[in-house]
């Protein structure tokens, strides 16, 4: 996807404005598997037009469908769990319209310019619970951020990383896993997606993606995680929708899918 050109308007990186566009569909359904209110502000003509145009139908669906696989995930564990950690959180607004209880704290991290930016949205909009926000390159040294702002290593945690690491190269995916298996105390829970390798090459995204695993569940086991997969297209009928079309040319373990998984002690 093309970086967004600026315009003297506060930074959205071009996909979390298509994020936020499918969101703001969903949202006007009547049948929406979620309500995300806030989502309208971030949605541009460019973000639109990318969505109906050049955004393949199932990947519109997949965008929808994963963010209710991981609301649900963070109702499931929140509470007893009262942290929550949301990676590349973009303009996730989980923190605002998600019915967490008041003692939870929710970081969310992401770099300098969308932090700055998403502030400036929800400045005069109050959070459902203790939100800090972060400015880290997760590509660099973020660990020492999130301490300074009362994260509590020795408490589980819900980590959540939402089209976030398919713009990975794979070291930085270790890196990354390396990092918050180490911030994670037994029985914290992560959710995420993930590509396999076939899917960096499909040809429509062609460029944008990084990095796929192919053996997802022996990568997290790697860390200390104990890892499930969720096939998106079943997640969708499970959730009254319907299944969705194989990718032409790319194989099942090639495609996007999401992955919950529990640390082991
Ligand atoms: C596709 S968007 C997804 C945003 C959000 N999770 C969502 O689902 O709407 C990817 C996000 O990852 C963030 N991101 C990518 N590389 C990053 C890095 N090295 N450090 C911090 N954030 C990064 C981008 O800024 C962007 O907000």
């Amino acid at each position: 996807m093309t970086s967004e050109s600026n315009k003297g308007t506060p930074f959205v990186p071009f996909t979390a404005r298509v994020m936020a566009a499918i969101r703001a569909a969903e949202s006007d359904r009547p049948d929406r598997l979620f309500d995300d209110p806030y989502a309208q502000q971030f949605v541009t003509p460019e973000a639109i037009a990318f969505k109906d145009e050049q955004l393949q139908l199932i990947d519109r669906q997949y965008v929808a469908v994963r963010a209710r696989f991981l609301d649900d995930l963070i109702a499931s564990y929140v509470p007893p769990l009262t942290q929550i950690v949301i990676l590349g959180a973009g303009m996730d607004a989980r923190a605002f319209r998600l019915p967490l209880p008041d003692k939870t704290t929710l970081y969310e991290l992401d770099q300098a310019e969308v932090i700055e930016a998403k502030e400036s949205y929800f400045q005069h909009i109050e959070p459902q619970v203790n939100r800090q926000a972060i400015a880290a390159d997760l590509t660099q040294p973020w660990k020492a951020l999130l301490l300074e702002q009362g994260y509590q290593p020795e408490n589980p945690t819900v980590w959540i990383m939402e089209g976030l690491l398919m713009y990975l190269t794979e070291t930085e995916v270790h890196q990354l896993l390396q990092t918050l298996s180490d911030l994670s105390a037994p029985e914290s829970i992560l959710g995420c997606d993930m590509l396999g390798k076939a899917g960096i090459d499909y040809a429509p995204y062609r460029g944008y993606f990084k990095s796929g695993f192919d053996n997802p569940i022996a990568l997290f086991s790697s860390y200390g995680w104990q890892a499930s997969i969720t096939e998106s297209s079943n997640c969708s009928v499970s959730l009254g929708r319907p299944p969705f079309e194989p990718t032409p040319g790319v194989p099942v373990e090639g495609r996007a899918r999401f992955f919950s998984a529990t640390k082991l002690p």
